[in-house]
């Protein structure tokens, strides 16, 4: 008996897209991630790292080729399907992080479990836990979002971002505000905790640092050259 040819966490075939307004461009010729690969992408400030990952998780489409997530064809979905899909099985943490501000620590970091649906008392459990490893102590939990600090806050994203265990993980630049010891407790547990869900991460930076966190790494300029990460 042979095994099933296994489904690609992320599959781009021929993708363009460009922007109306002035007309720059992406082009993709392929790129492939197996479920649980984690890839660091290194590019320089306006490379396209950004729109790369809007794409990715299905807030823009592309102009023309193909893009699959866990075998879901995004580039034929419309703008609500991509919607649910994203917040079912696509953790993301934006460069503005998008908390609320009025909200607190916890209530900003359960927004995804209700979002993908997931029952509350098990995700306030799992939050706390989540929360207290990444260095948020109890004592900011009831906090607003918009009084603790920049790191704090991207700590918050992150937790809720990996909070309903995402097939996905998409980062852009989630850790410029960190100091070297939040940074790498940051990282070491976005890993863990994506590993243990056997979750794909894409991490974007333009800090090669962070290059050491990762078993697999590309750049914006091998990636429009379709050369495959390694
Ligand atoms: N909404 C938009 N409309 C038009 N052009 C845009 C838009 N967003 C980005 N661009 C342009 O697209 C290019 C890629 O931008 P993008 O934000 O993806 O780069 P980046 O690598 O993420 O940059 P940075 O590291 O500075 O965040 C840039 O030249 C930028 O000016």
């Amino acid at each position: 008996m042979t095994d099933k040819p296994k489904i690609p966490a992320i599959e781009l075939k021929q993708l363009q897209f460009y922007y109306l307004a002035n007309g720059w461009q992406l082009n993709v010729p392929e790129l492939s991630l197996r479920v649980g690969q984690h890839l660091f992408v290194r590019g320089a400030s306006g490379s396209g790292k950004t729109t790369l990952l809007n794409l990715l998780c299905g807030i823009t489409k592309p102009v023309s080729g193909e893009l699959y997530v866990s075998g879901q064809a995004l580039h034929r979905l419309s703008s609500s399907a991509r919607d649910s899909l994203r917040a079912k099985y696509i953790g993301v943490v934006f460069q503005q992080l998008n908390l609320i501000p009025y909200l607190s620590v916890l209530d900003n970091t359960l927004l995804s479990s209700h979002f993908a649906g997931q029952n509350k008392a098990d995700a306030t459990v799992r939050a706390k836990v989540l929360l207290q490893r990444l260095g948020l102590e109890s004592t900011i939990w009831h906090q607003k979002a918009a009084a603790i600090s920049v790191g704090q806050q991207q700590r918050v994203a992150i937790a809720r971002a990996l909070l309903p265990k995402p097939t996905l993980l998409i980062a852009d630049e989630p850790t410029s505000a960190l100091d070297s010891d939040n940074r790498d407790a940051f990282m070491k547990v976005m890993l863990a905790e994506a590993d243990s869900n056997g979750c794909t991460v894409i991490f974007v930076s333009h800090d090669q640092s962070l290059a050491q966190y990762f078993a697999y790494q590309l750049t914006m300029q091998n990636l429009a050259l379709g050369v495959q990460p390694c």
